[in-house]
Parts: C-alpha cells; structure tokens; sequence
C-alpha cells in the first residue's frame, strides 16, 4: 500500500540559506510521526513542502497518492505554525466559518467541545487568551474531519492541562485511522503521541524511528547525578564511570558529577561513598534516558558536523582566494 506520506530527497533554499537539504519520509496510514529538531532545521519549511503551500527546488512529495497541490482539501487539514484567523469572530462563529468551507464537515459545537472552548465559545477571536487562541486553531484544523492532518506546534502557549485536552485529541483522531503528522519542541509531547519521531536538522533527518527505539540507540546510559562542586577525581574509586558535563551541555546543572550506568538500587551504596568521603552534595537525582537527551545528543552531533563543515568551506574559499592572488 502506498504511504500517505511520501517526500523523497527535497530541498529548498532560500537564498544563500538552505532550508532543506534532501530530506526524505515516509507516514503510513494512521501513523503519528513527529518532527522535532531546533529552531531553524527546516520543519516548518519540510510541513509546507508537504502540504503544498511552498515548491521544493528538488525531490518529490506527494501525500495521500497525489502531489500535495492536487490533493482534495476536504481530505487534509493543516495548522501552520503561524495562522491569523479574522479577530472579530468568536470562537463559535470562527469554527463555523471554517466549516462552512468544507462540503461536508463536523459540527462546529462538537470540535469546539473537542477543544475545551465550550466556555468562552462566544467570546470574540482576539480577546481569547493566547493559549484559548491556539485550541481555536487547532479546532479550525479539525473542521472537515481530515483523513491527514498536519499540526505545526500544535500546543505552544497552551497550559498544561490545556496540552493533554489536544494531546488526549489527536489520539483519539490517530485511534480513528486519522495520519498525523506533526511538529513540536515537546519533547513529552513527541515521546506521548508519536508511533516515530524523525529529528530534523540542518535541513537533513538525522535519525527516524519509534521513540523508544532512538532512546535505547542514541539515548545514552541511566544517569544519577549528584550536585556538588567536588572534582570528578574524588569518584575515582566508585565503580562506575563518572564524569562532569561541559557547561551548558546537555540537562545538567553547572555543578554536578555525573555517574552513569548505574542502577536505582545502587543509588545507596553511592550516599555511603560520598558520606565516607566528606564529599559535600546538595541534591541527587536518578533518571533513565529519554527522548530530550536523543536529541540533545544528535541535535549537539549535528550542530558540530556543521560548523565542521562551514569551517571546511570557509577554509577552501581562503585557499581558492590565496591561489587566486597568487596568479594574479
Ligand atoms: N520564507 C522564507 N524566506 C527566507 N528564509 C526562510 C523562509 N522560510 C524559512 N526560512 C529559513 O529556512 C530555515 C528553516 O526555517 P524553518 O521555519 O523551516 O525552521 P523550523 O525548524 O520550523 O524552525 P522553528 O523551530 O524555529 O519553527 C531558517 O533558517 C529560516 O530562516
């Protein structure tokens, strides 16, 4: 069967900046799949790429078996990232102009339930606050009951509780056969919802697969760390590796030692360690790896391989420059 979602080597520039330098995917039938990565890899560009609101310079998407501008709109929905929908309607109203668009689409009071606004359903577009905003988008996404849908930070400005209500919806659309495709910088988010996260960055997907896949592949070991400001040398007898993280690297504190590998049931022969040894600590914590440190891990690889790279073009134009004056 073919995917629903299928984009093979694309690229987009924008200038001299490359938004997306052959990224290749592919979504089944009522898959989740989330992209996550950092600011500027080229999400957004990748989700209008495959939704047909910009034309890649090469490769070739297609979504639902047909090029995305040819796709039947009743059958897509899409939130893009930023999306002004007309300020002096209120949500009610705003969900029934977008329903109205469709041949045939949901009850505006049921997704309007469907997002927790049933409250403030009268209340003007631009007096909600700016998370009731957000639900209302992804409300106005939902309209047409769409066989594909194509979420852009769904849950930014949304309060905790708020999240779970859309996270609890678009498992319920996934548990209806609906294929979601999704992009987010929760990384709870993207470990709750996504059957497989693909981590874009610099325009490139890095890693793709089950979340618990790319954990126990590129997540690292458990960790405990201890908070204090003693040098890893005052470990060197425990008999598990130890190290201090760089600062600001990774999700440690500035002042810790971390002791990896090691078991929850270990955790008190450590205590007697450090109380055998004077060492002086403020805080320990045991944590198994997870999605965040999958991509703190590859997000950092990424991130050096470029800067390896732009070294290596900065390097090459100085040597062309320097041959260049030597002929002159
Ligand atoms: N219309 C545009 N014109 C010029 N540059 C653009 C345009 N759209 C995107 N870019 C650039 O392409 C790169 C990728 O942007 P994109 O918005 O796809 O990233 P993103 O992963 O969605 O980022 P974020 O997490 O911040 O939303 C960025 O460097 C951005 O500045």
């Amino acid at each position: 069967m073919e995917a629903v979602v299928d984009a093979t080597d694309l690229e987009k520039r924008y200038g001299e900046t490359t938004a997306l330098a052959g990224a290749s995917l592919s979504v089944e039938a009522g898959e989740v799949f989330a992209l996550i990565g950092p600011n500027g890899a080229g999400k957004t560009t990748l989700v209008r790429a495959l939704t047909g609101t910009t034309d890649p310079d090469e490769g070739t998407a297609r979504i639902l078996g047909e090029p995305p501008s040819a796709v039947d709109r009743d059958l897509l929905g899409v939130l893009p990232q930023e999306f002004s929908p007309p300020a002096r309607l209120s949500a009610r109203e705003l969900l029934a102009y977008y329903a109205g668009l469709y041949d045939d689409a949901r009850d505006p009071d049921n997704v309007l339930a469907d997002v927790g606004l049933v409250d403030t359903g009268e209340t003007w577009y631009e007096d909600l606050s700016g998370g009731q905003q957000r639900r209302a988008c992804v409300g106005s996404a939902l309209v047409n009951d769409p066989d594909l849908l194509f979420l852009d930070e769904p849950t930014t400005g949304i309060d905790p509780a708020g999240r779970r209500t859309v996270w609890r919806l678009i498992e319920d659309l996934a548990d209806a056969g609906t294929t979601v495709v999704l992009t987010t910088h929760d990384m709870a988010e993207a470990e709750r919802l996504a059957d497989r996260v693909g981590l874009l960055a610099d325009g490139r997907l890095v890693a793709q697969g089950p979340p618990e896949a790319l954990v126990r592949e590129h997540g690292g070991s458990s960790r405990l760390t201890v908070e204090t400001a003693a040098d890893p040398d005052a470990f060197a007898d425990l008999e598990y590796p130890v190290e201090r993280p760089e600062r600001g690297r990774g999700r440690n504190p500035d002042n810790a030692v971390v002791v990896r590998d090691i078991d929850p049931a270990a955790i008190g022969a450590v205590v007697d360690y450090l109380e055998a040894r004077d060492i002086e600590y403020t805080e320990l914590s045991w944590a198994e790896p997870d999605l965040e440190d999958v991509y703190l891990s590859l997000a950092d690889t990424a991130e050096r391989e470029r800067t390896d790279r732009l070294e290596g073009e900065n390097e090459a134009d100085d040597s062309d420059l320097a041959r260049a004056g030597e002929t002159a």
